[in-house]
């Protein structure tokens, strides 16, 4: 059986990755190690780079076969700041793979926070008026009404780096 290191302590993210991976087929840890990026990514580019960041330390602290780094940020579109979302898996072999997930334009109240400064996950709670929001719906299940949590949209990513890892397995690997 493999072993999964995920980088984080996030409920949300550990949730993502247990609905996609079953646990006939893996053991699944978590534990928190830092992205390399800063708290609050404000790129695409950085946002990638700490979901890469997290399944490499992930892999390094632990005797894990493969490392899953999931990590969540804010992009900027035509003066417009979107919710934007990275995974990247990694194995000892040098293999990665990497994919984006969904994406959604922030309320203009929301970009404001970002644009002062301001970490989405603190900037959602006083918008809400909730607790917690980045370990449970998320932005984007504030924004969906529910309709697709933070775990649900990390599950598409997770499907898309297991898919892409089974692939690259089976035909020959290449480097992101
Ligand atoms: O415990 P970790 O894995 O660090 O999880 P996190 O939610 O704190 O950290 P991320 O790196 O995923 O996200 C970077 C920042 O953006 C915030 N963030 C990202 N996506 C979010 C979402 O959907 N809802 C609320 N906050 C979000 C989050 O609170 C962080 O301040």
């Amino acid at each position: 059986m493999k072993t999964v290191a995920v980088g984080t302590n996030n409920e949300a993210k550990i949730a993502a990755v247990r609905a996609v991976l079953s646990e006939k087929e893996y053991r699944i840890v978590s534990l928190e190690v830092p992205s390399g990026v800063s708290a609050q990514p404000l790129s695409d580019e950085e946002t990638r780079l700490g979901a890469i960041g997290r399944a490499k330390r992930a892999l390094e602290a632990t005797e894990a076969d493969i490392g899953i780094g999931l990590e969540g940020g804010v992009t900027k579109i035509d003066g417009q700041w979107w919710l934007c979302n990275w995974g990247a898996l990694v194995d000892r072999d040098g293999v990665m793979v990497a994919a984006g997930g969904a994406r959604l334009a922030l309320p203009p109240d929301v970009g404001a926070g970002i644009e002062a400064g301001r970490e989405l996950g603190d900037v959602m709670e006083a918008y809400t008026g909730r607790r917690n929001v980045r370990r449970k719906e998320g932005a984007v299940g504030v924004l969906t009404n529910g309709r697709v949590d933070r775990s649900a949209m990390f599950s598409h990513i997770v499907e898309l780096l297991a898919g892409q890892y089974e692939w690259l397995c089976q035909n020959g690997s290449f480097h992101v």
